[in-house]
């Protein structure tokens, strides 16, 4: 069953073609991996999906819902989340505060129980620091849940990153090299945070990464991009003896 379904997706930045007709499913339940060369349209198919970029052509299904020419607020809403190449948190805030933000989203109450905090809004207060302090569990990061993110390293700020992610409760989490610039070990721990993401949570995961080990070792299933085109799709091993993929990509 797929959780989201990409069909003739073009984009384009006047002459250049960032996505050229793009084909793809993402199953549920499964990490999906996005690779190829520089310029090849990964992240921009991510700023379409996640509802900055509006493509040329093409339909973003999610879950069976139209959500092409939606804005990133209402496509977030519907349980798509996602993590910047760069890590985007507010470094002057805890950890902990950060992760609420994420949780902002879910809120359903009004401003009026919300302003004196009674009735739903006390309840949703309630779930909400619950949720979060599961993700700070899971995410092994009680230690520095009250330190102001600037004061973190890089690698436990991308934790503090996805961990913001996964308060906003998503269906689909796009993750935007979540291990570049990290060390051997960091990369090992957040490799280990996507296996259990998929397998504890249940979250579909859509990942963009430059680290074919990472990617080789915990993707389900590979979508190579050349170009804006889909130059093959498959799993790791199908994708590795690809020989198109092999001169475009992992050749060099
Ligand atoms: N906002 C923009 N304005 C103009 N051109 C853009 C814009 N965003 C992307 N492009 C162009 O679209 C093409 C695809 O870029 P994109 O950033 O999606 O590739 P990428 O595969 O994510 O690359 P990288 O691996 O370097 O992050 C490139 O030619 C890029 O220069």
């Amino acid at each position: 069953m797929e959780l989201l379904d990409i069909r003739d997706l073009s984009l384009h930045f006047g002459g250049i073609t960032a996505l050229n007709r793009l084909e793809i499913a993402v199953r549920k339940g499964e990490i999906h991996a996005v690779i190829g060369p520089n310029g090849a349209g990964k992240t921009s198919l991510f700023n379409c999906i996640s509802g900055v970029y509006k493509p040329k052509t093409g339909s973003i299904h999610l879950d069976g819902n139209p959500i092409t020419f939606k804005k990133p607020y209402a496509i977030a809403a519907m349980g798509v989340a996602r993590t910047f190449q760069n890590i985007a948190l507010f470094t002057h805030m805890t950890v902990i505060e950060n992760l609420l933000l994420g949780r902002h989203i879910r809120m359903r109450s009004g401003p009026f129980s919300g302003a004196f905090f009674f009735g739903k809004a006390l309840k949703e207060e309630v779930e909400n620091r619950l949720r979060v302090e599961r993700i700070i569990d899971f995410l092994e990061i009680e230690k520095v849940r009250k330190k102001v993110v600037s004061t973190l390293p890089y690698g436990i700020r991308k934790r503090v990153e996805i961990g913001r992610a996964l308060a906003m409760n998503p269906k689909l989490l796009l993750l935007d090299e979540p291990v570049a610039g990290m060390n051997v070990e960091e990369t090992e721990d957040i490799a280990r945070f996507i296996l259990d993401i998929k397998d504890e949570m249940g979250i579909t995961i859509m990942l963009v990464e430059h680290d074919m080990g990472v990617v080789m070792d915990i993707a389900d299933r590979v979508t190579v991009l050349e170009f804006g085109s889909k130059i093959s799709e498959g799993t790791p091993s199908e994708v590795r003896s690809d020989r198109r993929v092999i001169e475009a990509y992992l050749g060099n």
